[in-house]
């Protein structure tokens, strides 16, 4: 299940990290169970999934934040990982430079900090207060700093918070040139439940579980999808189809399609819709890499 992901080169790369069946138990309830994906080199993978369904608490897990109880979590010896967390604990009455921003954590040498933010194209806000920074460039000043330490693997939780459709677009871009340029692997958490950056390789919806996974559609090639959010957007975004046929109630309990309810609904729970059927967008995933049991009808996706 595991199997090391294709690069665009084609070529078969060692996972930088994996999660095999991860579970995280906390105050006696699992925050997620039966995780599995994985991250290489120069692979983009994006987490989808309603509130609370265990999006960032994955991540935690795959960066060693969070310890798994159950489960493995592999990663590569020695690895870098550059984090941005979707919350940073920031005392905003305190005055705080970009310059200081870069360095909180630890020393880096000017060199590394200005051409991470050269990359992060914010490189004239060296000495700008933070607490005046844009949406956008608040989010390219945290990406700036985790990039600048050269990380193997990227994990940015939601880095698109706060900012305009183009800035989106902008910021998407942004990544995609970090990963062309450095190669590092990058995992991703996606606000939205559908669009997702086009360049994304595997998409892991979850929802307490991994519900199911795939490729976004070349949808951003579509004329209609063109015409709707314009060329630019359509290189950047790409609309992540999918259909599930069991729905999570606001008690926890799972409603299957046959009507029947269950406590909970597992990796292994049986039936499982997939590809044709979609939310009102005209295209399918025909691509998932896995077969997966079950799936969630439109209505689950805010329980
Ligand atoms: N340390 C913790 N202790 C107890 N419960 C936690 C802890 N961390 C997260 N949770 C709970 O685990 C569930 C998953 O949280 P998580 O932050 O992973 O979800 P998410 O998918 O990232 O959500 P969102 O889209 O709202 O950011 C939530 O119900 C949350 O309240």
């Amino acid at each position: 299940m595991l199997s090391p992901a294709k690069t665009a080169a084609g070529i078969r790369a060692e996972p930088l990290v994996s999660l095999e069946n991860v579970g995280i138990l906390r105050n006696g309830r699992w925050l997620v169970r039966g995780v599995d994906f994985s991250v290489s080199r120069g692979e983009i993978v994006t987490l989808i999934g309603p509130n609370g369904s265990g999006k960032s608490t994955s991540a935690k897990a795959a960066i060693g934040v969070l310890k798994a109880d159950e489960g493995r979590v592999e990663r590569k010896a020695g690895l870098k990982v550059g984090y941005v967390p979707q919350k940073l604990s920031i005392d905003w009455t305190l005055p705080l430079s970009v310059r200081r921003l870069m360095t909180l954590t630890g020393p880096l040498p000017e060199r590394d900090m200005l051409s991470a933010l050269e990359s992060a194209g914010i490189a004239h806000m060296l000495d700008a207060e933070v607490q005046h920074l844009s949406g956008g460039e608040f989010q390219r000043a945290l990406m700036a700093r985790a990039i600048a330490r050269k990380p193997d693997l990227l994990v940015l939780d939601e880095p698109v918070q706060g900012v305009d459709f183009s800035g989106e677009i902008a910021l998407y871009d942004l990544i995609k040139s970090i990963r062309n340029a450095t190669g590092c692997g990058i995992l991703l958490i996606s606000h939205d439940l559908h669009v997702v950056m086009a360049e994304t390789d595997t998409v892991i919806c979850l929802n307490g579980h991994v519900c199911c996974r795939g490729t976004p559609e070349a949808v951003s090639r579509s004329p209609e999808y063109v015409q709707l959010f314009g060329s630019r957007a359509a290189q950047t975004l790409a609309v992540y189809s999918h259909h599930h046929d069991h729905t999570h109630l606001p008690d926890g309990r799972v409603q299957h399609a046959d009507g029947t309810v269950t406590d909970h609904c597992h990796p292994d729970d049986g039936h499982h819709a997939h590809g044709d059927g979609h939310d009102g967008h005209e295209h399918g995933h025909d691509h998932t890499d896995h077969a997966h049991p079950h799936a969630h009808a439109a209505g689950e996706r805010h329980a």
